[in-house]
This record gives C-alpha cells, sequence and structure tokens, in this order.
C-alpha cells in the first residue's frame, strides 16, 4: 500500500543527524527555557543561538512566542482523537469522559522486573508540557546517548508532520502508519538512545507496544503540576488541564514502568528574578531595555550574582539521580558522591543510623521544611497514611498518585539521604472495607491486598532506595513485589501486637521475609515493659548470629516505653522530628505514641515513632555507649576561622556533645598537644601546615595523596581493625574505607594519624553549583586556576575530577606553576578511571599578557586561590582576569575562595558580566561544602547543611566588622533545594 511510506534514505539520515546536534539543542534549550521565565529580561546570553535555531522545530520548550505560534499551526489539523491532549478545539468535557480517553484494556497490571541492560534505551512518555523534551536533552547530553523525537521521527519516516498526514489521509491509514513508525522507532533503537514520545504515540498500537517494551526498558512517565503545564501550553485553563491530567494518568501508568515528577522552579532566585522581571513587563513596555538591566543590576546587588541561567540546574540533578536510582547505575552519580564521604558506604555498615519517618498526610497539610526534616538523620522514611480516594477508575485515582509523585520529587530535591517508601497497611478509621487481619491496630482496617499493592506498585515506579512491604499480607502478594523491585531494596515490615521477643513467632517471620528475598527485616512491637528492651537485643543477637549471609534486621519496640530498644537498634530505627509533633514543642515525647493530626483521614497509630534523633544521640551520650569528642582547627593564624562556630552549631543541633575550638601554634609540634588528649576527635588543617603534616601521617586517601595537601586529621586508635587502609589503598574513584563505618565518637589513645582533604570538595561543589547546563564539562572543556599553593593544587585536582582535560594555571611566580604542573602532569598514572584519551593535562599561563593559547576552547571554570587582602604590609593582589582569557560565548563560573574581603576585585568584575553568563562564587560559599564532608569524616553522621551554611553566613564579618543580614539571608535562600 502506498500509504504506508517507506523511509526514504536521506530522511534516515537526517535522524542519525540529530545525535550531533544533541549539545547543540542543549545550550539552545537552556536559552528557551531562560526566555521563557525571563522573557523581558534583555541580559540573556547567547542571543545569536537562539535566533539561529530558533525556528528549526524541534519539540523543545519554546519562549512564550514560539510557544503560541506552534500551537497554532500545530492545532489547525489536529483530529479529535482526545490522545492528541491540547488540540485547538477546547475539549468538551464529554470528550474529555468518553471511553476513548481511558486506557485499552490490559488484563493485568504491568509488571516490570524493572532491570536494565546498561544501554537500554529509556523512554520517555507524557501529555504535553511536562517536560519531556527538556530531560530528553538532559539526558541526551549527559550520557552522549541519542535523541529521538517520536513526532519529528514520524515526520522523517513519512516526509510529512503527523497533522499533515491526517489531514492528507483517513484517521485509520494515519493510526496504521503511526503503529508502524511506533514500531520502528523502538525496535530499530533498543541501545543507546533517548526516546521522547508525546501523546501522538499513544495510539492504541503504541500502549501494546510501550508496555512490551517496559518490561526491558525504562519507560518513563513524567508528570508535572496542572499549573506548569497549563502556563507552558498557554492554553486551556488549569482546572481543564488537571482534570486531562487525572483522566490520561491511568493510561500512561499503563505503559510505563518508572515515574518522574518534574518540579515547577519557583524557589530561590529564580522565583525572586522571575517576579520582578513580570511586574517590570506591565510597566515599562517601551523601555524594557533599559528597565531590565537596571532591574537586574539592582538584583544582581542583592543577590550578589544574578543566575537566572542557571534555572535548569536543580532539574537537571534531580532527573540525573532519579534515573541512577531507576536504572541502577549510578557511575555518574559517583562522582557526586564523593561531596559526602557516607554516600558511598552502604548504611547498613553503619551503626546507630536513624530514618526520620514522615507522614505523607503531615506533608500535604503543613509547611514542612525537608531540609530541616532531614537534617543529621541518616534516612528519610516517606509513610503514605492516606487512603486512596475513590475515583471513576479502578486503581489507583490518578490525582493521589500525582500527589504522592510530586511529594516524592520534592523530598528528593532536598534530602541527599536514602529514601524509604513505606504503605501503612491499615487503612484511616472512616475507609470502609473493614477486613480485619491479625496486626493491626484495634479499631482500625487493614487496606485490602489490592489497595496496598497498588501504592507500593506506584512507589516502586518512583524508585526509591528502599520500600518496605507489610509482612502481614499473602506469600504471593511478598513476592510479586519482590520480583518488579528493580533496583529499590525491599524491607521486611511488621509491626505487630505484642508477643515477646522471645517466642518463636518473631524469628518465623524473619526466616519467612529472609526465604521470600528481603533485603531486610523490620520487626516492631509496643513494649509493655522496660525489660521487653532487653528482650528485642536478645533476639537482634540470636538473628545475628545465625550463619551464613542473611538480611539485616531492624527491631524495636515502640511506645514510650520502647524508646531505649529504638535507640540502640544499629541500623534505621525509624524516629520523629520535632517539627512533627502535634502541638509543636515538648519534643518527641510531646508527641507520644501517635501522631494524629486531627484527623482528615490519616492512620492514627500507636506504632508510630516516639523518639526523635536528637534524643536517640543524647541517650548515646548519656549512656556512655559513645564518648564527646574534642575537634580543632590547626593553623599559624585561625583566630578568624569561623569552622568552630559552624562545626559547634552543627554538633547541637545533631545532638553531639562534641567542641570544636581554634588550636593556634607557630610550629607543626603543637599538634602533639591536641592529638594527646584521648578525647582527640580530628582537626581541622589549616595553613601553612596542609602540606607540612603529611609526614606524620600514617595513611592518606587517595585525594588526599594526589593532590599533596591535607585538611582534615582523623584519629587511629585500633590498627588492628581489618578495614583500615594500608597507606597506598585504592584508586582516587574508589569507596570509602570501611573503617569510616566504625564508630568514631569512641575515646582512647591515639595511635596514628590518618589525613585526608575534603578543600577539593568544597570547590568542586562550587563549581557545579555555578556552571550552566550549557557548560556542561565536554572534553574541549578548559580550566583556569589562579595561584600555586596548597588550595590551587586541591583546585587543580578538582577540575580533573570534574573531567576537565586541560587546565591551566596561573601564578605571579612562575616556578611555582611549573612545579604544580610537573606535579599532576607526573602522576597521570593515578587515574586508572579515566581512559588513556583523556587524561588530563596541566598547562602553565605565564603571563597575564599572553594570547589565550591556540588550540583551546576559551575557559568556562576559572578558580581563584590566591589571598585578597594584605599580608605583611604587602598590598594586595588585586587580581583581575585578562579580557582575552574571558571570550566563552556561554560565560562560566568563577570561584574565588577568598573571604576576606568578599567583594574582591575578581568577584566584582564576573558580576558585572553576568549577563554574559558568567556566575561568582566565593569564599563563603566554599566553606561550608568542604565543612559538610569534614563534619562527616569526624563524626560519622550527616551534616545539617542549610544550618551549617547559615551559621558561616552570620558569623562572617568584612574586613572593617561590617555585617549585611538581609544579604546573606538572600544567600541563603538561593541555596534551597542545592544540597549538592
Ligand atoms: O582552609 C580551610 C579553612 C579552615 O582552615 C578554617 O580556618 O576554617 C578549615 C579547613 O577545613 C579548610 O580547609
Amino acid at each position: 500500500m502506498s500509504l504506508l511510506v517507506r523511509p526514504a534514505k536521506r530522511k534516515l539520515d537526517e535522524v542519525e543527524g540529530q545525535e550531533r546536534r544533541v549539545a547543540q539543542r542543549f545550550d539552545n534549550h537552556i536559552n528557551h527555557h531562560h526566555h521563557h521565565h525571563h522573557h523581558n529580561n534583555n541580559n540573556n546570553n547567547n542571543n545569536n543561538n537562539y535566533d539561529r535555531q530558533g525556528s528549526r522545530s524541534h519539540g523543545l520548550m519554546r519562549s512564550p512566542a514560539t510557544t503560541t505560534g506552534r500551537s497554532r499551526s500545530q492545532t489547525a489539523s489536529v483530529d479529535t482523537n482526545e490522545q492528541n491532549a491540547f488540540a485547538e478545539q477546547p475539549l468538551a468535557d464529554r470528550d474529555l469522559t468518553s471511553n476513548r480517553a481511558s486506557p485499552i484494556p490490559f488484563d493485568s497490571p504491568l509488571e516490570a522486573q524493572r532491570v536494565f541492560n546498561q544501554s537500554a534505551s529509556i523512554v520517555l512518555i507524557g501529555i504535553r508540557g511536562t517536560g519531556k523534551s527538556s530531560l530528553a536533552v538532559i539526558l541526551a547530553a549527559t550520557f552522549g546517548r541519542r535523541l529521538i523525537d517520536a513526532d519529528q521521527y514520524f515526520e522523517q519516516m513519512t516526509g510529512r508532520s503527523r497533522a499533515a498526514f491526517k489531514k492528507e489521509y483517513s484517521i485509520i491509514e494515519y493510526r496504521q502508519q503511526e503503529a508502524r513508525v511506533i514500531d520502528s522507532m523502538l525496535a530499530d533503537h533498543r541501545d543507546g538512545c533517548v526516546i521522547a514520545c508525546g501523546p501522538g504515540s499513544m495510539e492504541r498500537t503504541g500502549q501494546r507496544l510501550l508496555r512490551e517494551y517496559a518490561k526491558t526498558h525504562p519507560v518513563v512517565h513524567v508528570v508535572r503540576d496542572p499549573e506548569s503545564i497549563q502556563a507552558y501550553l498557554q492554553a486551556w485553563d488549569t482546572a481543564r488541564v488537571r482534570r486531562f491530567l487525572e483522566l490520561s494518568g491511568p493510561l500512561y501508568r499503563a505503559c510505563s514502568n518508572l515515574e518522574f515528577f518534574n518540579l515547577p522552579e519557583t524557589a530561590g532566585e529564580d522565583h525572586s528574578i522571575s517576579s520582578s522581571n513580570s511586574n517590570n513587563s506591565n510597566n515599562n513596555h517601551h523601555h524594557n531595555n533599559n528597565s531590565s538591566s537596571k532591574e537586574c543590576q539592582s538584583l544582581d546587588h542583592r543577590l550578589q550574582s544574578s543566575t537566572p541561567f542557571l534555572t535548569l540546574k536543580r532539574l537537571q540533578r534531580d532527573f540525573l539521580r532519579f534515573i541512577a536510582f531507576a536504572t541502577g547505575n549510578f557511575s555518574h552519580l559517583r562522582k557526586q558522591q564523593a561531596s559526602f564521604p557516607l554516600s558511598l558506604l552502604p548504611i547498613e555498615s553503619r551503626t546507630y543510623t536513624y530514618a526520620v519517618s514522615v507522614p505523607l498526610s503531615a506533608l500535604l497539610e503543613r509547611e514542612l521544611d525537608i531540609e530541616d526534616l532531614e537534617s543529621s538523620s541518616d534516612a528519610f522514611e516517606l509513610t503514605i497514611d492516606m487512603a486512596n480516594p475513590p475515583s471513576m477508575q479502578l486503581g489507583l485515582d490518578s490525582a493521589f498518585a500525582d500527589r504522592i509523585s510530586q511529594t516524592v520529587s520534592t523530598i528528593r530535591r532536598h534530602i541527599i539521604v536514602p529514601l524509604i517508601y513505606h504503605v501503612e497497611s491499615e487503612m484511616p478509621p472512616r475507609s470502609p472495607s473493614p477486613t480485619s487481619h491479625g496486626g493491626c491496630t484495634p479499631g482500625h482496617a487493614r487496606r485490602p491486598e489490592e489497595a496496598y499493592m497498588e501504592l507500593i506498585r506506584h512507589g516502586l515506579r518512583l524508585a526509591p532506595e528502599f520500600l518496605t512491604v507489610d509482612l502481614s499480607y499473602s506469600d504471593s502478594l511478598l513476592s510479586q513485589v519482590i520480583a518488579i523491585k528493580g533496583s529499590t531494596r525491599i524491607i521486611g515490615h511488621y509491626a505487630g501486637p505484642p508477643h515477646g521477643w522471645d517466642e518463636a513467632e518473631h524469628m518465623q517471620r524473619y526466616d519467612r521475609a529472609r526465604r521470600l528475598g528481603c533485603d531486610l527485616v523490620r520487626l516492631s512491637q509496643p513494649a509493655t515493659s522496660i525489660d521487653d528492651n532487653f528482650a528485642v537485643q536478645r533476639f537482634r543477637h540470636r538473628i545475628d548470629s545465625l550463619p551464613g549471609p542473611h538480611p539485616p534486621i531492624i527491631a524495636y519496640n515502640t511506645g514510650l516505653l520502647g524508646r531505649l530498644s529504638g535507640v540502640y537498634n544499629p541500623i534505621l530505627t525509624p524516629v520523629t522530628h520535632r517539627s512533627l509533633a502535634a502541638g509543636g514543642g515538648g519534643g518527641g515525647g510531646g508527641s507520644g505514641g501517635n501522631n494524629i493530626n486531627g484527623g482528615g483521614g490519616t492512620i492514627s497509630s500507636e506504632l508510630s515513632p516516639c523518639l526523635d534523633v536528637q534524643q536517640a544521640r543524647e541517650a548515646l551520650y548519656a549512656s556512655f555507649t559513645l564518648d564527646p569528642m574534642r575537634f580543632y582547627v590547626f593553623g599559624a593564624n585561625t583566630t578568624y576561622s569561623l569552622s568552630p562556630a559552624m562545626h559547634n552549631a552543627a554538633y547541637k543541633l545533631s545532638g553531639l556533645p562534641h567542641m570544636y575550638s581554634i588550636h593556634q601554634s607557630p610550629t607543626l609540634r603543637g599538634l602533639h598537644e591536641i592529638v594527646e588528649n584521648p578525647y582527640f576527635g580530628g582537626s581541622s588543617v589549616s595553613l601553612p601546615y596542609k602540606t607540612e603534616v603529611i609526614p606524620l601521617l600514617h595513611s592518606m586517601s587517595p585525594h588526599a595523596r594526589a593532590i599533596g595537601a591535607v585538611n582534615t586529621l582523623i584519629p587511629i586508635r585500633h590498627f588492628d581493625t581489618p578495614d583500615l587502609p594500608p597507606s597506598s589503598a585504592s584508586s582516587p574513584s574508589s569507596p570509602a574505607p570501611a573503617w569510616l563505618a566504625l564508630e568514631r565518637s569512641r575515646a582512647g589513645p591515639v595511635k596514628a594519624l590518618h589525613g585526608d582533604n575534603t578543600d577539593w570538595i568544597g570547590i568542586c561543589n562550587c563549581i557545579r553549583r555555578g556552571l550552566s547546563p550549557a557548560n556542561a564539562v565536554r572534553p574541549a572543556t578548559t580550566g583556569v586556576v589562579i595561584g600555586a599553593g596548597g588550595m590551587a593544587r586541591a583546585a587543580v585536582y578538582s577540575l580533573i575530577h570534574l573531567g576537565v582535560q586541560n587546565i591551566f594555571v596561573h601564578n605571579r611566580t612562575v616556578a611555582k606553576a611549573e612545579k604544580l604542573a610537573a606535579h599532576y602532569n607526573r602522576q597521570q598514572a593515578l587515574y586508572p578511571p579515566v581512559p588513556t584519551t583523556n587524561k588530563p593535562t596541566v598547562h602553565v599561563l605565564p603571563s597575564l599578557q599572553d594570547p589565550w593559547p591556540t588550540g583551546f576552547k576559551q575557559p568556562t571554570i576559572v578558580v581563584s586561590c590566591i589571598v585578597a587582602h594584605s599580608i605583611d604590609g604587602q598590598p594586595p593582589p588585586n587580581f583581575r582576569m585578562p579580557l582575552q582569557w574571558l571570550e566563552s560565548p556561554t560565560g562560566g563560573v568563577v570561584v574565588d575562595l577568598a573571604y576576606k574581603p568578599l567583594n574582591t576585585p575578581l568577584i566584582m568584575q564576573m558580576r558585572a558580566l553576568s549577563h554574559r553568563g558568567w556566575s561568582a562564587l566565593d569564599g563563603l560559599d566554599v566553606l561550608p561544602e568542604q565543612g559538610f564532608a569534614q563534619f562527616e569524616l569526624f563524626t560519622g553522621r550527616r551534616a545539617p547543611r542549610r544550618l551549617m551554611r547559615a551559621v558561616v553566613l552570620e558569623e562572617y564579618r568584612g574586613e572593617e566588622g561590617q555585617y549585611d543580614p538581609s544579604a546573606m539571608r538572600t544567600r541563603l535562600q538561593r541555596l534551597d533545594g542545592q544540597p549538592n
């Protein structure tokens, strides 16, 4: 049949050609996005790029102007099939509810194993306006995958757009053609691609093929809030979008095995910038050039740096993390995890870890601060404590599913610890269906298997690190869950009535969970007496002494009487948080035993935790299980150090009785005084001892060794520890040494010292934060480091870690720069994970008058490591970047390590270039970032990041003691949702 157009060779070549354009599209896309949010802001970089590419039909997000243009041309010919969601003719409600909008009735839910080949193509599906295309571009650019857009593919294959095709042929012919196109699109691109499918691909054949594909490939349903979708589409109203989302949800969910909620960009900087610009656009239509640049200057002043082009940063981070969890491929994530040494250890290998347990109902009903909830706990447990609202559709209510997805995305944006997804097996009291089973709190009914399973299935789609499954359900349900767990680890969970830990029942339950394949087992029951706390300890010991490998056990008593066992349960004890206590105040005890917050269909339970992290930690120290330790910053001149304030505040918030103080000494010998103290916990090392201290060390981390400088000292108390890394340990990319997991808070004589370096982590994170997606590191990326001391060495190492292959060093004394370059060029062999083709090279830039070296791209990363204040009467160096090194068309990021003063000539220079895409970060940005890792190394606990940042900004005093609280507050707000 002539209708089934065979793809012409040339057309196919064009499709192939897309690959090469990905990077370009990415840059371009960033600008689109920027325009979209800040279209009145003439401050935009890269207008050329935008104009050059703007007319091409990418199906990417567009500026409002192009959006309107596109939707008009598109809708002119779109048929009435509801699956083409956003037709010009608004759909009548009748159309929306007609059964044609519902999924074809698959007889069973999609039971994909969610275990994928590493190179398996990733498919993104979703209605229009959810951001599939941006996400596809992010994935393609990050992993060098080929990008295929289903609508474009249709056009390449048939020589016509969908719309044109439908005009020319009958709807039946169109559907046949579409079936053929999607079949070849999926089948011919099974590996190495990112495939973005809009509503046009959701014809019946498409649904069937996608379902099939989802058995072996990640098929991600992309969801977004109706407001953002509406704003993007500029069509319909929000209520209608919402209804459409609800109706189409089941269809998309039936054809996908994963789900990502694309959060709106409203927080922090982006919000403040776009809102002030929109005011502007109303009033100053004619001279918006002027006013918007003025506006930007004043914003600039307030924000210290204006960074609208960083809009997609959070989305990029969120989505890449999601993909890592979803596919179980962590190689990309691992680099980021180096920022948090504890991330490199399996959580069950650490002792006394606590999971803050947060009910969904509380998150939906109240304004809770997720970073605050997470701070200092070791995992975040979301408990689904609400019933699935009755819905017209069978299965999980679409709007409820959206809310769960949105909540999970929001949590993940703010946390760095693992996420546990837990569905309460009990139904809220007013629910119908009172099928009672053993194991329930009296007065509550257990969720019916199918209702429970729906929520579990949905949870697995969100790829949490852990998911609990209630052991009171049948073997067949448990096996089903374990069969589709993918990369998620399953905690077999049972919270039952008091039975006695010495009786056979709990052991049988544990054995059953183990037999079925649970990765961990969690058992609890209310305590009826203090003695129950010792009984559970005996039970745990019995499990620990079982022969052979067996899943770790989490066992504790609930209720006020059971708190002691919660403190001593070694891994992942569920705990509550002060801010969840109903009346506030009163700590965990106040919320004692029940967590209800005024009904609302939530579950009240005596099984909710009634202990918080601080209380648990305090109990460990008060009972002499752990010891209060002493920490220091050691240097020749550390009087102004902000580290004591930063660390002490963090200890306090985390319930750690440690103390951090300044230890100043004119010689290295001063170190002995602090190390001799049996309570010595560790020390920051300041100038000038970062390299001098090396000969005193027993061992060094691979990072510190590669850099040749140390800023963190950790005491070694047990040489016999088998895990202790020998000095010549692992490569720089290897996981953290297991001894990190050992309890760090135990006093005793110090036998030796271990050295690490976290300065490079601080620099790395600041670069990452300031680098726009358009400047993502590629083989041609270059960076400049100013200075040649210990910090400069750390800076070069950061660039190497980020994958920069050509690093240029400038120093006033050229010989020192040459020494630094030689240090790294010599130890090339130290980077086994870097393929031989892209070993980094460090070059020297002898003079600021020189042109930028030919053959190299202009730098997009600059790190300045020179002190900006006068030392010993010497004038400050007043460094500025030579203009001929600042010609990067996409700007870049500057990190200036100085913080006295904050506004160095370099920072001022770069801030003035923000309209060209430059962002600037200073010493106050770097200090907390290196401090988080240090805190983890010192304490074996997660650092309360927001608090540490806040303390640094609050305690900072400029050269003359001046302090600008509002500027500092703004800086802090900008950091929301940027945990790394
Ligand atoms: O360089 C510094 C600054 C510091 O020494 C301080 O004085 O706060 C703390 C160190 O951890 C860090 O490497």
